[in-house]
């Protein structure tokens, strides 16, 4: 099925609209909890990140990938699809490279290090600050899901517990007469996860119809999905967005994911589980369920979220 032009729901994250105090706060946490509920994406307009640094992290971006195939492989983590991804047969217009606890300086140094062994302080500033603005972002919106679901108290220790996973995103446009499809169907194992990126179309959304609708990038324009973890916590009543990438012009696409994740275990607040909405899921290692999701078969990852099967109950 093609994609469809229909709107995506957008919420306003603006600085002024996602403060407690602000008088729009409620109903704001309200259609960030719908949004996720329904459709397991938005996208938040968001205007923390300048003009000037969006300009220079995606220059940064177009500028990492030109590095040789033997530095960037150096990019390298025990967690599965956190380090150098590349030269797959399946995705092959796609490449990615990651800093996990990106929004830590150490990490950013550590990474830039193995990039460009001589130095480049300029990425690393960009990367650890694109990291932080974003992060915030991310931060609103759990603060918003927590409160419109009762569950404030829970915050401070998820949030505290959250590391972030940066990765630089790069899809070549297909040659010849190479498949378009530059990212298979899949939902995020992330908590949250936030996209944004240049000019070039190319993600699109399923909604609850099984429609495909095409993400219109713009620079103040995030794109927030709920990932599998998120799911879990909530018992199922946030629904995990399913997304895929399709190319179709001739521009190469660039784009940059910040992922959430939690350290220890993530468990269901007991909110929100009653006689209607019984426990779906056990306690369980957010880390572990990448670990299980990586041993399954690609072709089976794309029809359910795995969840299920690691901590079910
Ligand atoms: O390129 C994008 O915008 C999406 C990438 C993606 O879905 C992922 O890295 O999980
Ligand atoms: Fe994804």
């Amino acid at each position: 099925m093609g994609s469809q032009t229909m709107p995506i729901p957008t919420i306003d994250l603006t600085l002024e609209n996602s403060k407690p105090q602000s008088s729009s706060w409620v109903t704001t946490c309200n259609d960030v909890r719908l949004a996720l509920e329904e459709h397991g994406w938005f996208v938040a307009k968001y205007d923390k990140l300048s003009p000037h640094l969006r300009e220079v992290i995606l220059s940064d971006v177009v500028e990492l990938f030109k590095l040789p195939y033997e530095t960037k492989i150096q990019n390298t983590s025990d967690k599965p699809a956190f380090g150098y991804v590349g030269k797959i047969a399946a995705i092959p217009l796609h490449e990615g490279l990651g800093i996990d606890r990106a929004t830590d300086l150490g990490e950013c140094q550590k990474f830039t290090k193995l990039m460009w062994p001589s130095g480049n302080d300029r990425f690393c500033e960009n990367a650890q600050l694109y990291a932080k603005t974003v992060a915030e972002l991310e931060q609103t919106v759990v603060r918003m899901l927590f409160e419109s679901y009762g569950v404030e108290k829970h915050c401070e220790s998820h949030l505290g517990a959250t590391t972030y996973l940066l990765r630089f995103l790069n899809y070549r446009r297909p040659e010849n007469d190479e498949a378009n499809l530059a990212f298979v169907t899949h939902t995020d194992k992330s908590f949250i996860s936030i996209l944004h990126q240049n000019h070039v179309r190319g993600l699109e959304l399923r909604n609850k119809d099984g429609e495909w609708i095409g993400f219109e990038p713009s620079p103040s324009s995030f794109l927030v999905l709920a990932g599998d973890a998120c799911m879990a916590w909530s018992n199922n009543r946030v629904r995990p967005g399913y997304h895929r990438v399709v190319m179709k012009g001739n521009e190469a696409r660039y784009a940059l994911g910040l992922f959430s994740f939690r350290g220890g275990l993530i468990e269901t607040p007991e909110e929100l589980i009653d006689d209607e909405h019984p426990m779906q899921y056990k306690p369980f290692d957010h880390v572990g369920l990448l670990r299980f999701y990586d041993t399954v078969d690609v072709r089976e990852r794309a029809k359910h979220t795995m969840t299920k099967a690691y901590c079910g109950v």
